[in-house]
């Protein structure tokens, strides 16, 4: 027997394809199956056993076209929701309201209508369709295929798909077809599979979800902080075990709880509930100090604290701190490797190229983020000593307990703690190579006799050994103070100063070369983004106004926060750090000892505004909290005649500068960096 042959006529070429797939996939086998859509244009004159429109919008364009045998032979398909796409809108959060977008008023309240019957009823269905007055502007848009009639506001469209043919006109086919007494039976067992299918996918979605939730969990279980998550009415969302263990209580921060039955504490629950977004304090429990700090989602309705242990958290980067600075590191850096043209840079690299020669120990003099360690790593490659190994110790991040046997390793048993078989110091490791040591000036007078005693001999003995060994090795020393000055007050050994010192470089300052702002620029960026990053020509002018007290390293810094906040490729002026992120005068006034007129004496008051924060930086390296009364009787005590007001308008004025953070609850005032700065640059003033 010939095969019947159908004809489908959709709108468009996306539901032609669907539909077509479908009745491909349900009736393919016995019924040869023709497909046609107005937006791609129709040919010919049609003529079929049945012809399948897939909406009524269809017949009048298609009817011009339809043989005069087959006009008899149309039916209209009726569609329903495309269920395989069904578990996209089961990940939309329940209650969530959303449009449901279609091209005319009918099918979109008919779609809505079978999502209720199939049982998508978490969501709220607001009908959309083009034309339609007012609508409740909402993010997300459901749409069959008809994403682009989604009004504007719309910021995520779930498409899920063309309306499929449904059973009834599936069935409605075959017995047009006089096909229906052998097929029914197939039909519905193909359709069943095809529910089958969908119903799996749901189960391997589930699991999937299960499993990133268990992972979530880890995560969550794994970290350090206490981390909790609640809505504005309090009710836990998400919490880990830490937080038990914080507040030690026995009541478990259970999901749906309110956290009002755990937290028993009014200040925190005000902050928790009430600050805004951003905000932190610090709590005591029992003597321990924790930092709170909250967010807020609006998106979610969602409040996030994370509860951290000061102390905890202090010993963690003590620790992560010892071990960078222990971690040898090979020479990275050549001559090449520092940018410049400025005639002083290509000077000292020369000077530095030819001191590399010899065997005598060197001291590089410049203020901080001058390039000094780059000079000692170029040095040591362009020495003979290159193949061995360069190390390098910051005295200044290093603890002074443990620069002793960081220097000269130790033997086993020599102090509680020391490891077994004892350990080698650097100079032993160094042995054959070269020893960078940087901030010399931090050294303490016994590390000072010591380290003397090396140089000379040239040989070392372990903490807690007797034996002697014999070491090779080349210091390069470093430093960004003044030494002269602290030989003249009795702080560093003239004689160490004179082994260290036998050939000097002096690094200038960034300021003092500005023509090699623009080449460093363009060579960090570079660096960073290899992908094509521009910098408008006057970020770079600016740039070279700036005073740089932090010299190549703050520059450095200032182009990695501009390349992460800029938008696109281009780096514009607004993408310039605050003011407040600049280095101020500290490290160029200890190096070169001189005074001048700073930003506090120009808001007035100076010295009620120094008293001020001396006070609070005393108070602070003592762990005191100190109120506007304290404040007040002190400054009494001190001959000075402020009033608590006015102590409230220069501590204002203070935070308004950067000088000052006042936190709420019991955190008390801290000083900034920047106003611990300013104490002990006015201490080191005099
Ligand atoms: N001329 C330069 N060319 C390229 N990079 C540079 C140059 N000078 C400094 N840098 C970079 O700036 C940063 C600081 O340099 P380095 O650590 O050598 O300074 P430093 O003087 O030893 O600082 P500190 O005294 O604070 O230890 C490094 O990342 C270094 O690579």
């Amino acid at each position: 027997m010939l095969m019947k042959e159908i004809t489908l006529i959709a709108g468009t070429e996306e539901t032609r394809k669907t539909l077509l797939e479908q009745l491909r996939s349900y009736i393919g086998e016995y019924i040869r199956i023709k497909s046609y859509a107005i937006d791609e244009g129709i040919e010919e004159i049609i003529k079929s056993d049945l012809i399948i429109l897939s909406s009524d919008l269809v017949y009048p364009e298609a009817l011009p076209y339809l043989h005069e045998d087959s006009k008899q032979r149309v039916m209209t398909a009726r569609r329903t929701i495309n269920y395989h796409y069904i578990d996209k809108l089961l990940f939309i959060p329940p209650g969530s309201e959303v449009l449901f977008v279609n091209d005319v008023a009918e099918t979109v309240f008919d779609s809505i209508g079978k999502l209720k019957e199939l049982g998508i009823n978490h969501l709220k269905f607001i009908p959309y369709y083009p034309g339609i007055k007012s609508v409740k502007p909402v993010k997300i848009a459901v749409t069959p295929g008809e994403g682009d009639k989604a009004p504007e506001f719309v910021e995520e469209i779930i498409d899920i798909g063309p309306r499929l043919i449904d059973m009834t006109s599936m069935t409605e086919i075959l017995k047009r077809l006089d096909m229906l007494e052998g097929k029914a039976h197939e039909l519905s067992q193909k359709y069943l599979a095809k529910i089958i299918q969908l119903g799996q996918r749901l189960v391997e979605a589930t699991q999937e979800t299960n499993r990133f939730n268990k992972n979530l969990k880890t995560v969550l279980e794994g970290v350090n902080d206490g981390l909790l998550s609640v809505d504005t009415y309090g009710e836990i969302k998400v919490a880990n075990g830490n937080l038990e263990k914080i507040f030690q209580t026995a009541m478990p921060f259970t999901m749906g709880k309110n956290i009002r039955q755990i937290i028993k504490n009014k200040e925190l629950l005000h902050f928790l509930l009430n600050d805004p977004d951003g905000a932190n304090m610090i709590l005591s429990i029992d003597n321990v100090e924790i930092l709170v700090k909250k967010f807020y989602i609006k998106e979610e309705n969602l409040i996030v604290a994370t509860f951290k242990n000061i102390k905890e958290a202090l010993e963690i980067e003590r620790q992560l701190r010892r071990e960078l600075i222990k971690r040898g590191h090979i020479g990275k850096y050549t001559f090449e490797d520092i940018v410049g043209s400025s005639e002083s840079i290509k000077n000292k690299k020369r000077i530095a190229a030819k001191l590399a020669s010899s065997e005598l120990n060197i001291l590089i003099e410049g203020e901080s983020g001058t390039g000094k360690e780059l000079f000692a790593s170029a040095i040591h490659n362009c020495s003979v000593r290159r193949g061995g190994p360069f190390l390098g110790v910051n005295f200044s991040a290093l603890p002074e307990d443990l620069v002793e046997s960081e220097l000269f390793g130790y033997e086993e048993g020599a102090f509680t703690g020391a490891r077994k078989g004892g350990k080698k110091g650097l100079f032993e490791q160094a042995n054959g190579g070269t020893l960078f040591l940087d901030e010399i000036g931090d050294i303490s007078p016994k590390i000072q006799a010591r380290l003397l005693r090396v140089l000379q001999e040239k040989e070392i003995m372990r903490v807690g050994g007797t034996e002697i060994i014999p070491v090779d090795v080349r210091v390069i020393a470093a430093t960004n103070k003044n030494l002269m000055e602290m030989i003249e007050t009795g702080k560093f050994r003239q004689d160490l100063y004179h082994r260290l010192k036998v050939l000097y470089v002096q690094l200038p300052p960034l300021r003092e070369r500005k023509e090699d702002i623009r080449e460093l620029v363009n060579y960090f960026i570079q660096q960073n983004e290899p992908r094509s990053m521009r910098i408008e020509e006057e970020v770079i002018q600016r740039l070279m106004h700036y005073n740089w007290y932090g010299n190549v390293r703050e520059l450095k810094n200032t182009l990695e926060y501009m390349l992460a906040v800029c938008e696109g490729d281009v780096i514009r002026i607004h993408d310039i750090p605050e003011k407040s992120f600049f280095q101020v005068k500290l490290t160029a006034e200890s190096f070169q000892g001189y005074k001048e007129t700073n930003e506090l004496e120009e808001l007035g008051n100076s010295s009620e505004l120094y008293f001020i924060l001396r006070q609070l930086y005393t108070a602070g390296s003592q762990n005191i909290l100190l109120g506007r009364k304290q404040l007040a009787e002190l400054a009494k005590a001190e001959g000075y005649t402020l009033t608590e007001p006015q102590i409230r308008q220069r501590m204002n004025l203070l935070e308004e500068h950067g000088y000052l953070i006042k936190s709420k609850g019991r955190a008390g005032t801290r000083l900034t960096r920047k106003g611990k700065q300013m104490v002990e640059q006015e201490r080191l003033n005099g």
